[in-house]
C-alpha cells in the first residue's frame, strides 16, 4: 500500500475487461476494499449525463480509466468510426467528471499505437508526435492521443494530477477470443486450440509473420498500474510536468515476431502442424517495441516471462475454448 489507503475509493471503469478484471484482482489482492464498478449496462460511458451523474453519486478519490473500445488489427481497420467516437466519447466523459468531482488521481490508459510506424526502438515516451501513424489503427490511436493532451491540458489549467500510461500489447484471462476481432495472442491460442482438438495439419496465421511484438502479462500490466498510482507524492509529480506530458510507457522490453509467437503457442498447446501465412491480411506495425527506461527507473519491472503467461493463460481459458 502506498499513496492509496485501504479505504480510497477507487473507480475502476471496465472492471469486466481483459485488464480492469486484472485491476481489480490486483486491488483486492492488496486489500483495498472500497472499489467502484458498474458495468455497461448499468452505466453507459458514452452518455455524459448519466456519467456526470454517477460521479456526483459516487465521488470517487481514484479513477483507473480501462474502459475502451478495443480490438486487433482487423477490428481497428473494419470499424474506424467506433474506434475513434467511441473512445474519445468514453475518455471525455471520465475525465470531465473526474475533473468536476473532484478526483485526486486519475489513470488513464493508452496504447503504444499512439507512436509513429516508423519510430526509433525502443520507442522512448518523447518520440509522440514525432512522425506519421501506422494506417490500420490511426482512428484508435488519435483518440488516444487526444486523450494524453487532455491528461496534460487538465493538469495545466486546472491542476490535476492525472497520467498517461501507455501499455505494450497485452494478453490474460478475460481476453477477448473471438477469431476476428481480438489480438493476436488470444487469437492463436484460440486457433491452435481448436486445430489440436481437430487434428487439423495447418495453422493459418495473418500477415508474414515478420512483424515483432512485445506482449505483457494482464496481472503484470494491473501491478504496475496500481505500483503508478501509489507513488509517494514527490515521485508522482516528477511525471506531470509542464513541458511534457504526463506519459509513461509500459511493457516488458523485449520483442518476438509474430512466427516465434506462434511456434510458442503450439509449444504450449502441444500442436505439431504446419504454421501458414495468410498474407492477404495485413501485418501493421513492423514493430513497436516499447522503452521502459522511466517505468524501471521507478523501481517496477515485469515479472511473468512470455512463455510461462501463456502457459498461465492457456491452462485458466482451455476449457472453454473449443
Ligand atoms: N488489450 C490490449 O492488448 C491493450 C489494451 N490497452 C488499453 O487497455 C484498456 C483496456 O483494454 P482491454 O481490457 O484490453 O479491453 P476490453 O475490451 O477487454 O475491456 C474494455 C471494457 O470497457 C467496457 N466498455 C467499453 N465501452 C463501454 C461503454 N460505452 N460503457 C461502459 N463500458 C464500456 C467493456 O464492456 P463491454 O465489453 O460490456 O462493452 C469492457 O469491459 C483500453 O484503454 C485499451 O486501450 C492498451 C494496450 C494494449
Ligand atoms: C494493442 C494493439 O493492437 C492492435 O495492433 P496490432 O498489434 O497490430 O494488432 P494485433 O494483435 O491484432 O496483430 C498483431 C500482428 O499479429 C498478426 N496476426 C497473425 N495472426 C493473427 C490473428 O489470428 N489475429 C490477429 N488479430 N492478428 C494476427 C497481425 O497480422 C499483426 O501483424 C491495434 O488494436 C492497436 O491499436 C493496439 O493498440
Amino acid at each position: 500500500m502506498g499513496y492509496m489507503k485501504s479505504d480510497a475509493r477507487i473507480y475502476v471503469a471496465g472492471h469486466r475487461g481483459l485488464v480492469g478484471s486484472a485491476i481489480v484482482r490486483e486491488l483486492t489482492r492488496l486489500g483495498y476494499t472500497n472499489l467502484v464498478t458498474r458495468t455497461h449496462a448499468e452505466l453507459d460511458l458514452l452518455e455524459s449525463e448519466a456519467v456526470s451523474a454517477f460521479f456526483a453519486a459516487e465521488k470517487p478519490d481514484f479513477v483507473v480509466l480501462a474502459a475502451a473500445k478495443v480490438g486487433g488489427i482487423l477490428a481497428n481497420n473494419t470499424y474506424p468510426a467506433d474506434f475513434i467516437r467511441d473512445n474519445l466519447d468514453i475518455q471525455n466523459n471520465i475525465i470531465e467528471a473526474s475533473y468536476t468531482n473532484g478526483v485526486d488521481r486519475l489513470l488513464f490508459l493508452g496504447s503504444s499505437c499512439i507512436y509513429p510506424k516508423m519510430a526509433p526502438q525502443p520507442m522512448p515516451e518523447s518520440c509522440l508526435l514525432t512522425g506519421p501513424l501506422e494506417p490500420t489503427n490511426r482512428p484508435y490511436a488519435l483518440a488516444k492521443i487526444a486523450g494524453i493532451e487532455m491528461c496534460w491540458s487538465y493538469n495545466r489549467q486546472y491542476g490535476t494530477k492525472y497520467l498517461a500510461a501507455m501499455p505494450t500489447n497485452l494478453y490474460g484471462p478475460g481476453d477477448n477470443f473471438d477469431l476476428n476481432n481480438s489480438h493476436v495472442l488470444p487469437a492463436l491460442i484460440r486457433k491452435t486450440a481448436v486445430a489440436k482438438a481437430t487434428g487439423a495439419k495447418e495453422l493459418v496465421v495473418w500477415g508474414t509473420g515478420t512483424p515483432k511484438r512485445e506482449l505483457l502479462y494482464s496481472d503484470d500490466l494491473a501491478q504496475a498500474v496500481v505500483f503508478l498510482m501509489n507513488l509517494d507524492e514527490g515521485t508522482y509529480g516528477t511525471l506531470l510536468s509542464e513541458t511534457e506530458p504526463p506519459l509513461i510507457n509500459i511493457g516488458t522490453g523485449e520483442d518476438v515476431t509474430i512466427r516465434e509467437l506462434a511456434e510458442t503457442v503450439g509449444r504450449v498447446i502441444g500442436f505439431e502442424g504446419e504454421l501458414v501465412f495468410d498474407t492477404t491480411k495485413p501485418d501493421g506495425t513492423p514493430r513497436k517495441l516499447m522503452d521502459v527506461t522511466k517505468l524501471n527507473g521507478l523501481g517496477w519491472k515485469y515479472s511473468v516471462g512470455l512463455e510461462d503467461g501463456i502457459r498461465r493463460t492457456w491452462d485458466l481459458v482451455k476449457d472453454s475454448l473449443v
